[in-house]
């Protein structure tokens, strides 16, 4: 067998094509029960952080903000009204086209563009009641077969959308690192790597019995995420358990990823967090990753004392490309990069 073909046989179709969400045809979930029912009300819950990134004080904020939480609010952060908007309603116009034309633009087995479940389904072998639609710059190539005549609208959205936020991931990445050097400049290693996912969250007649999207970490230095008015994103917090991060209009949220909790030596926290559904009502969110070139070395940035010895690395140096390997085998690929020390 070829190994395009071994790839090929290796990565399941059940894997890509999202559930039939007009049925409740899905495997039992034998830990998903009753999720939304764990979390507190949401009266009772702690707020997360919102940083006003025109304020003075938004670099402070930002990093006490990393280092407690992982995930914050985001307002005054300089995206058009009508930039947020034009996203929504084009990633509604895509998500409420039937199933047989959102299966032209199928994601390729082993390909990481176009509609699909997300990889997490594969790794947990897990199903979600979620669909999404991902893209790595211009997603034309997808939008040509979904309409072949007018892709355009759905492209120029898409770029503009991605473009203000590599602004806006470089912008509260260069605050949070300000103190230690500053975000690397990837030009040499031909710049970051950037995604766009379009998330979308049928309503579900047993939202209690599955995930929208099951526990995870992202990969990324940073995600920016833009919710819909609809509740759904939690975040794991150790001291308070999983609280709800409610949407509110025009504000986005942020949350850490691994590569930085790698790079900020675990001073900044990668959010655990998840996606309840609804009975009632369908959900959208956009998410943007902003992460290191495939090839780039991610190591430790380690703080130096007044005595000029150095605080100890806690993982070694790793690729996004060989860190991603490592995740789709175990989810927990940290503790594969961990440098632990005896004695
Ligand atoms: C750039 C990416 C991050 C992501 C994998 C992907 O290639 C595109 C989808 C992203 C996403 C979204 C849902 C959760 C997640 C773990 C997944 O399965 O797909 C993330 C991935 C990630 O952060 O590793
Ligand atoms: O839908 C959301 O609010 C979060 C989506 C998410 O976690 C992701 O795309 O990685
Ligand atoms: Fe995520």
């Amino acid at each position: 067998m070829e190994a395009g073909a071994v790839l090929l046989a290796s990565v399941h179709l059940r894997h890509i094509i999202p559930l039939d969400f007009d049925s409740i045809d899905y495997a039992p979930q034998p830990d998903a029960p009753h999720v939304a029912s764990s979390v507190e009300s949401e009266d009772a819950q702690p707020c997360l952080p919102t940083i006003d990134l025109e304020s003075p004080l938004a670099e402070s904020s930002l990093v006490r903000a990393c280092e407690s939480w992982g995930m914050f609010i985001v307002t005054n952060h300089g995206i058009p009204t009508d930039v947020l908007e034009g996203v929504e309603g084009d990633a509604l116009r895509f998500f409420s086209l039937p199933k047989e034309d959102k299966m032209k633009a199928l994601r390729a087995p082993g390909g990481t563009i176009g509609y699909g479940v997300a990889p997490l389904a594969a790794v947990l072998d897990k199903a979600m009641w979620h669909e999404g639609f991902t893209m790595i710059g211009s997603p034309v190539e997808h939008a040509k077969q979904v309409w072949p005549r007018d892709y355009m609208r759905f492209c120029e959205t898409m770029e503009e959308y991605q473009k203000r936020m590599k602004t806006l991931s470089e912008k509260i990445l260069g605050l949070l690192l300000k103190n230690c050097g500053g975000l690397p400049s990837f030009h040499e290693s031909g710049g970051p790597s950037t995604t766009l996912q379009l998330n979308s969250y049928p309503a579900c007649q047993c939202p209690k019995e599955i995930f929208g999207l099951a526990p995870h970490t992202d990969t990324s230095f940073i995600t920016i995420i833009q919710q819909s008015n609809v509740s759904g994103l939690q975040l794991f917090h150790e001291r308070h358990g999983w609280i709800s991060v409610s949407p509110k209009t025009g504000s986005l949220v942020v949350n850490v990823g691994d590569m930085l909790h790698i790079m900020s030596n675990a001073r900044f926290l990668n959010a655990l967090h998840r996606v309840t559904v609804s009975r009632t009502w369908h959900r959208l969110s956009f998410a943007y990753f902003y992460g290191p070139p495939a090839d780039f070395e991610v190591s430790p940035i380690v703080k130096t004392h007044a005595s000029g010895s150095h605080q100890a690395a806690r993982f070694r140096p790793v690729t996004k490309r060989e860190y991603i390997r490592m995740k789709n085998q175990d989810p927990d690929a940290l503790s594969k990069i961990k440098i632990t020390r005896e004695g």
